[in-house]
């Protein structure tokens, strides 16, 4: 594998989301599919728009298309998700996991203010969105936990309506443990549609699956350039996507842990390892680990992280932790995994990522599961921007605006002049409207 440093390094990490390459297999599957050869947006444009003017029968069409399955009854019955059992340590692992996440965003200050002041009173008031959509991620793995982590964030928050659409299997079926999870939040409203079609139906609405405020879940390109395109129909919360892991080490850290959390990532579809060090000999020898720890997973998910690896994985030497840590910073990662002698000493210095996890015994997969954060974090350089799903995604921030007269006196006049610079007599008037009284 090709070993980047200096200006190639700089270059191979810097990014932007709308100019992320579409991989080779996702172009091959569009033509097998439409026979032609679409970009993935005009595929979601196409979708979507069949979606708002066909509804449900649009819903039903794709699926069968694109998920090899027809689902005739969209939505998941109550006795479906009543019946739905797991065996007891895995439903244990999803209360635990439920519980972990409920915890971790119960501390997050969520809270708005009222100040009454001497200039009467100014706020912001804090209300919870009314009905929210939760997409989960289903084509090559059922994300259980996907749902759980975007779900607790939305609840917390307060969210009376939530509803779930994942993808059904080629049976027509949801997976049980997705249902189990379901139950277990108390969420009802689960529809059997997945990728570009179930973000259209969230936003359009259809006979069967009521528009909602907002959609937040992650995705592969499909959904994310969906929910992209829908924005302002209906909320999103951001685009997460194709996942990534960042890890940069030095020459303390064990070879096989990082083979393995960059290996864990690279399993999921479409997803980017990179690994940066400061030590030559650290880079030959997680290359030679990687080698041994892809051949001894089972399949299918050696061929999932082989081609992670092959097409996407970057390596790179950098001069010391610092260069590294600008590398990260540069590269926004969604994961940013610190294996170094002392990580505590670099959190200062990271300004961009989705997540960071400190030292071996945080490793991003348990970070994808139990560890408290949401693993719904953003891909594709966007963490220069946006954040990991939490509670103020699914809340409104309201503004209140309460001047009492004396301040009007005082304010008032500069309100009027800044009026008249933008031209906006009508607006000067109204401010002075009041000042002339009395
Ligand atoms: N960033 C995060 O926080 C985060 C978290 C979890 C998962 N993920 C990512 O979510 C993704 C999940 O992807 P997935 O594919 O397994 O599941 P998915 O549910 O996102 O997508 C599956 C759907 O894509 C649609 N689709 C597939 N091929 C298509 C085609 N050629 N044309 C039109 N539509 C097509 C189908 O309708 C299918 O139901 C992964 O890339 C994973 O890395 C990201
Ligand atoms: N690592 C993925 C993106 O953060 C989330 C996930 C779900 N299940 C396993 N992993
Ligand atoms: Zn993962």
């Amino acid at each position: 594998m090709q070993v980047l440093e200096g200006h190639s390094a700089r270059t191979a990490l810097t990014r932007s989301f709308n100019e992320i390459p579409v991989p080779d297999s996702v172009l091959a599957r569009i033509k097998t599919t439409f026979g032609e050869a679409l970009s993935p947006q005009q595929v979601v444009e196409r979708i979507l728009a069949d979606v708002r003017e066909r509804g449900d029968d649009a819903l039903r069409d794709w699926t069968e298309k694109l998920d090899s399955t027809r689902p005739e009854v969209l939505a998941v019955s109550a006795q479906e998700i009543a019946d739905a059992t797991v065996d007891a340590d895995l439903h244990d692992a999803i209360r635990l996991a439920i519980a972990r996440v409920r915890d971790f965003y119960g501390q997050q200050p969520a809270h708005g203010f009222l100040n009454h002041g001497p200039d009467g009173a100014l706020g912001q008031l804090i209300r919870p969105l009314g009905r929210v959509g939760v997409y989960v991620p289903g084509g090559l793995a059922p994300l259980i936990s996907t749902l759980i982590h975007t779900a607790v964030p939305a609840q917390v928050a307060g969210v009376p309506q939530i509803v779930v659409t994942t993808p059904p299997g080629k049976n027509g079926q949801i997976n049980p443990a997705i249902l189990v999870a379901a139950r277990e939040l108390g969420i009802t409203e689960v529809y059997r549609v997945g990728g570009a079609q179930a973000i259209g139906a969230l936003a359009y609405g259809t006979a069967s699956i009521g528009a909602v405020d907002k959609i937040a879940g992650p995705g592969n390109l499909f959904v994310v350039i969906a929910k992209r395109l829908v924005y302002g129909q209906t909320g999103i919360e951001s685009l997460p996507g194709p996942t990534e892991t960042l890890v940069l080490a030095d020459d303390s850290a064990d070879a096989r842990f990082v083979a393995a959390d960059l290996l864990a990532q690279a399993e999921h579809l479409g997803a980017e390892p990179v690994l940066i060090s400061d030590s030559r000999e650290l880079l030959v020898a997680v290359q030679a680990e990687l080698s041994g720890q892809l051949e001894a997973l089972p399949e299918p998910n050696r061929t999932w992280a082989r081609d992670s690896i092959a097409a996407r994985m970057k390596v790179v030497l950098a001069a010391d932790l610092d260069e590294g840590l600008d590398l990260a910073n540069l590269y926004a990662p969604e994961h940013l995994c610190l294996l170094t002698r002392d990580p505590w000493s670099l959190l200062g210095r990271v300004q961009r990522a989705g997540g960071v996890f400190i030292g071996e015994y945080s490793m991003e997969a348990l970070g994808d599961y139990v560890a408290g954060p949401s693993h719904v974090m953003p891909t594709g350089g966007t963490a220069r921007f946006a954040s990991p799903v939490n509670v103020r995604d699914f809340q409104n921030i309201i503004s209140v605006v309460g001047i009492n007269e004396a301040t009007l006196r005082r304010i008032g006049p500069a309100g009027a002049t800044l009026a008249r610079a933008e031209g906006l007599e009508a607006h000067a008037r109204a401010i002075e409207s009041r000042l002339d009284e009395s």
